[in-house]
Parts: C-alpha cells; sequence; structure tokens
C-alpha cells in the first residue's frame, strides 16, 4: 500500500494540490482539486485480544491521480478504503490521521462519491431514467433542463449514449447492460455530485479485459480533469498495472 512500509514519513502534499485549487475537466465543469493524505492509520477489531488489521499505514493520493491499493487477498484493501472513506465499517476500530485538501475541517463524505463492488441499481429502468432519478435527489434545486443537460455531458464523458435507453437489468435473471457500462453508470451517478475525490472498491473485477481498460481510460480522463482516484485492485493485467499512477503494496 502506498507509503505503508514502517516508518515511511508521510509525504506533504504539494502547495500546487491543495485546497482551493480548480481544474476545467472535458465537460466544462469546474472540479475543486484536493490531495487526500492518511497517517498512521491503525484499524482493529474489538476483543477480548483485539486483532489489528491494519497497522501504522501512511499514504497520499493527489488530484489527476489513479491510486490503486494493492495486495493480496485479505491484505486489508476493502478494510483501508472503507477506514479513508470513514463508512461500511461493521465494528470495526480506525485511528490515525486523514487529512482533505490539507485542511482538518473537511468531511471525507461531502467531497467525494464512492463506487462500491456490487451493483444497486433498480433492473427495470433504462440508463437515462436512472440517471434522471439521481440527478432529480442529487442536484435538487437545479431546473429540469439543467440537470438534463448535465446529464447529457456525463453520458458524454463516460461513453453511455450507446446504451441510453437499454434496460439495465439483473446479471443472470434479466438481460441488461453490460458489466461494463454498469460500471460506468455506477461512476456518472456519483459524477452528479462533482466530487473531488472518487473511491472505488474494485472497479475492474469481474470485467473482460476489454471493459476494464475502457474503465480505466475513463478513470484516468475523470482524473485528468483534476480528481483524485482511489482504488482497489485486486490481481490487475500488465496493461492496466502500467495506467496506474501511483501503486502499493504490502
Ligand atoms: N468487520 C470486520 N470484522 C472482522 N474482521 C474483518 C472485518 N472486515 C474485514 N475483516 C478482516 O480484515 C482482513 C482484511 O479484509 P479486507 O476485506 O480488507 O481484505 P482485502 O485485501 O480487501 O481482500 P480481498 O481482495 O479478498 O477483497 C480479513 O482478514 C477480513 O476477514
Amino acid at each position: 500500500m502506498p507509503g505503508s512500509e514502517e516508518g515511511t514519513p508521510l509525504l506533504s502534499a504539494p502547495a500546487s494540490s491543495q485546497r482551493g485549487s480548480y481544474a476545467t475537466n472535458s465537460s466544462g465543469e469546474d472540479v475543486v482539486q484536493m490531495t487526500l493524505a492518511w497517517h498512521g492509520i491503525r484499524v482493529t477489531k474489538p476483543g477480548p485480544v483485539d486483532r489489528v488489521i491494519l497497522d501504522n499505514i501512511n499514504g497520499l493520493a493527489e488530484p489527476k491521480q489513479v491510486v490503486a491499493l494493492m495486495g493480496a487477498s485479505g491484505a486489508g484493501k476493502t478494510t483501508l478504503l472503507n477506514a479513508l472513506m470513514g463508512r461500511n465499517l461493521n465494528g470495526l476500530e480506525v485511528t490515525g490521521e486523514t487529512i482533505i485538501g490539507g485542511s482538518s475541517e473537511l468531511k471525507i463524505g461531502d467531497v467525494s462519491g464512492y463506487v462500491q463492488q456490487e451493483e444497486l441499481f433498480l433492473p427495470t429502468l433504462t440508463v437515462y431514467e436512472h440517471l434522471m432519478i439521481q440527478g432529480g435527489i442529487r442536484l435538487a434545486g437545479l431546473k429540469k433542463s439543467d440537470i438534463k443537460q448535465r446529464i447529457s455531458e456525463i453520458m458524454d464523458e463516460l461513453g453511455l449514449f450507446k446504451c441510453r435507453d437499454s434496460i439495465i437489468g439483473l446479471s443472470g435473471i434479466k438481460k441488461g447492460i453490460s458489466g461494463g457500462e454498469a460500471k460506468r453508470l455506477m461512476v456518472a451517478s456519483i459524477l452528479l455530485d462533482n466530487p473531488s475525490i472518487i473511491f472505488l472498491d474494485e472497479p475492474t473485477t469481474g470485467l473482460d479485459s476489454h471493459m476494464a481498460q475502457y474503465l480505466m481510460n475513463t478513470l484516468k480522463r475523470l482524473a485528468a480533469g483534476g480528481r483524485t482516484i482511489v482504488c482497489t485492485i485486486h490481481q490487475p493485467s500488465s496493461r492496466i498495472f502500467n495506467m496506474l499512477d501511483v501503486v502499493g503494496r504490502n
């Protein structure tokens, strides 16, 4: 994992990537660039004898990077991702420091979006219907025409126009969009919030190599627009490995 070796000092974020710096992405939207730094993260499962799952994990993810948390199965990739997001902890205790955008005041939930491994869609909706519902919730307050415009830009950015009117479906039960399209639809939903930091748990798992490559290209493009991307990846192909900006291993 990035900087997880014992005694590795926390790298300090360069001034250019601290809070307040903006980039304009390919759809013309301003993205607030934010560095995410973590220091001395320790995760334990409390019990008669505490079980230490992660200890002294340090790392840094900067805007325009796709940072992968790598390690063998059970190494603690998902646990670290959850610890950084402060969610899905299921009884685990986390200590250590997470600094967002150089400030200890910002809350990670306010500036980030999370693409989880499992898809949570209504299978009978089309891609466009799903995004319109999400847009109505996440962009409440905007005019319907503005929501439509934003959804159009995001569908364009994520290559979703081809399946705009396809049913989402349910894997193995009701044929719908492909696994890669479903992943990109999950990313599209969180992009409605224009997050500075995007977390993804195993985004390429279950995708064939072509779809995995397409998704990674999409993530690289989102990062190039000023976002900070942090994901877990289990056994990436060498092509995907070479697309990652920073990689850590246990
Ligand atoms: N809520 C929990 N309670 C107890 N143990 C947990 C909990 N969450 C995770 N663990 C344990 O922590 C270790 C790391 O789990 P984690 O899921 O983070 O690994 P991983 O690197 O993401 O693995 P994989 O690649 O197989 O998904 C495992 O031994 C797991 O059993």
